[in-house]
């Protein structure tokens, strides 16, 4: 079987969960409370500055020219185009302070997670990691934007469910695809990563009873 596919059904429980989490569901047809997607809003902004440096990892150890230079392009554009969907989010609540945001236990153990699989994993083991956030949300953006019917959270469905976001994900399947790596231990990773996806939208939810 095509390893991206195999990664893909070694996960395929926790995809399905996370595509039909109530609070996956809430942002696609807009009844979330924007009290919990803030929440999220917030642990995300600080997320993706762990994930930033996670593909300027990926960058520094990417065995080809042209990886290393996709890696450093993205780091790029997550610290400047996908956070700055945060920031706008942000301003309309007029928060100015993401930054400050303190790290809940769900954002720490994905971060620090994919920051030890950078730095102490192969190149293969990085890109299993990787693939998750990248696929996941493309796929998570497409299914929105064809059931969706609330605008309410209409620029967030947007920019996953963009053109950009489904070339990123078909890039990562490649990825996946060529890189010399051992099956199991990118399985592994790939696996890990798709549990704290699905953690991460729980614990956004579970933000509503705290
Ligand atoms: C937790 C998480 N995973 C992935 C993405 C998509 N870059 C994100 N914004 N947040």
């Amino acid at each position: 079987m095509i390893r991206s596919l195999a990664l893909r059904d070694a996960a395929a429980e926790l995809w399905e969960a996370s595509l039909t989490h109530p609070f996956v569901r809430g942002i696609g047809d807009g009844t979330l409370d924007e009290r919990v997607f803030q929440w999220y809003v917030r642990q995300d902004y600080r997320f993706l500055i762990d994930y930033g440096r996670l593909l300027s990892l990926g960058a520094a150890r990417a065995p080809r020219l042209s990886w290393m230079r996709r890696f450093a392009a993205l780091s790029l554009a997550v610290l400047e185009t996908e956070m700055e969907l945060h920031r706008s989010f942000a301003a309309r609540w007029d928060v100015h302070d993401l930054e400050a945001t303190v790290v809940e236990p769900a954002t720490a153990a994905y971060c620090d997670f994919l920051l030890r699989v950078a730095s102490l994993g192969d190149f293969a083991e990085l890109v299993a990691a990787v693939a998750p956030c990248m696929w996941g949300y493309a796929e998570i953006g497409t299914a929105l934007a064809s059931s969706a019917t609330s605008a309410r959270y209409g620029e967030w469905i947007e920019m996953y469910a963009s053109e950009e976001f489904g070339e990123l994900a078909a890039w990562s399947r490649e990825l996946l695809d060529e890189v010399e790596g051992d099956l199991d231990r990118m399985r592994e990773a790939f696996v890990a990563s798709s549990r704290h996806e699905l953690a991460f939208w729980e614990a956004a939810w579970q933000s509503a009873a705290a």
